[in-house]
């Protein structure tokens, strides 16, 4: 399947809210890495836009530029119940007063399908979804969790061509959100259906998505695979959006890529001979520091220690370097050495596994 979005443009009164977007989104049998897998999560912050253009997609909002095809078909006079695209949206919209299984036959009655086949297919998605004994349940009494998975359920039940989901998991608890972002991914996935699902989430976005769309004010910015977006952020306002902190100045020296902190081999950051780097992205997980030993490392002094549950961390004052960083967390080495005290000098090195190559490959 291929859906192809040529010079989008929405409108909401004399406002562009989605600005010239031109995107393909295709689902093959493409491995996770080349970003062709069934998931496209489009992934962009509050009111940039991703919502409109997913309900454009869906034939709920019109166009007021470009052309939108599917698989070679514009969908320009094809009226969103005609697409046979599924739809879930934050808060589910079940239809009240009736229960599961009238909520996940609505779409097949609406498209005759005969009784028996209408109930087979109910008690098949009850199971995909984990809820087969919830069949008799009225809607109006699911938890937050359970009405999504039957919204998911009731969009997939006429095998549509492409799922859409809305910030499926924006409403619930954020405990129960990782667990059913992992069961969303695999029933999507059981079911080869291609979909594309819109949030604000990066960690919901690594876990569902194969391919990458960054949005910004109405525009696309980014879109790669998942394996690649947060390793090569184009900019620095990509770059901060997906989560990194800070930037280092960098040099591509032949096989390593060298920073004042310390070098990376360059086939880790998976930098081409000859091509050029200015900086990586890091976070504190990138960054050990320890008391100084004879090695000959950048010594920065101690802001603040930080103790939390998991690893002792400690701010660094990282003004010295040569792009200037006010405050630079670091992870301790070895915490047996002792608590660093404020103003003491730590020895600073970074650890290559978690680094980002800002700009990559000029895209
Ligand atoms: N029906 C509407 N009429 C007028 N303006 C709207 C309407 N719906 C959304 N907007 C505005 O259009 C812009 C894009 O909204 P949209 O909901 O697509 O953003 P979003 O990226 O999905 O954000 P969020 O994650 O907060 O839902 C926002 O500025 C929003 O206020």
């Amino acid at each position: 399947m291929t859906l192809v979005l040529s010079g989008v443009g929405v409108d909401y009164g004399d406002r562009r809210v989605v600005d010239d977007v031109s995107l393909t989104v295709s689902a093959d049998s493409g491995s996770a890495d080349s970003g062709s897998g069934p998931v496209t999560v489009i992934l962009g912050p509050s009111g940039c836009g991703k919502s409109t253009l997913l309900r454009a997609v869906a034939g709920l909002e019109p166009l007021a530029a470009g052309a939108i095809t599917f698989d070679g078909a514009d969908l320009a006079a094809v009226p969103p119940y005609r697409r046979d695209f599924g739809m879930v949206f934050q808060d589910g919209q079940l239809f009240p007063g009736r229960t599961v299984a009238a909520n996940i036959a609505y779409g097949l009655r609406a498209r005759r399908w005969a009784r028996p086949q209408i109930a087979e297919r109910v008690a098949e998605m009850l199971e995909l979804v984990g809820l087969p004994e919830l069949a008799n349940r009225r809607v109006d009494d699911l938890s937050g969790g359970q009405a999504q998975r039957v919204a998911l359920a009731r969009a997939l039940a006429p095998r549509p061509r492409l799922l859409l989901l809305d910030e499926p998991l924006a409403a619930l608890d954020a405990n129960l959100r990782g667990r059913l972002a992992d069961d969303i991914g695999d029933i999507v996935r059981a079911t080869a259906t291609p979909a594309i699902m819109v949030t604000h989430d990066h960690d919901e976005a690594a876990t569902m998505g194969d391919t990458i769309v960054v949005m910004r004010a109405g525009a696309v910015v980014a879109r790669d695979s998942a394996a690649r977006v947060w390793r090569h952020p184009r900019d620095e306002w990509t770059a901060r959006f997906l989560g990194w902190e800070h930037f280092l100045a960098a040099a591509h020296a032949g096989d390593v890529v060298r920073t004042e902190l310390g070098d990376i081999p360059a086939a880790q950051l998976h930098v081409d001979h000859g091509e050029r780097v200015t900086a990586v992205a890091i976070r504190a997980e990138s960054l050990r520091a320890r008391r100084p030993d004879d090695a000959a490392t950048t010594l920065l002094p101690v802001l603040r220690v930080r103790d939390l549950p998991e690893r002792m961390h400690v701010i660094l004052d990282g003004s010295a370097l040569a792009v200037p960083i006010a405050e630079l967390g670091a992870l301790v080495d070895d915490e047996r050495a002792g608590r660093p005290r404020v103003g003491e000098m730590m020895a600073v090195t970074l650890v290559g596994a978690r680094v980002g190559l800002l700009g990559g490959r000029g895209r």
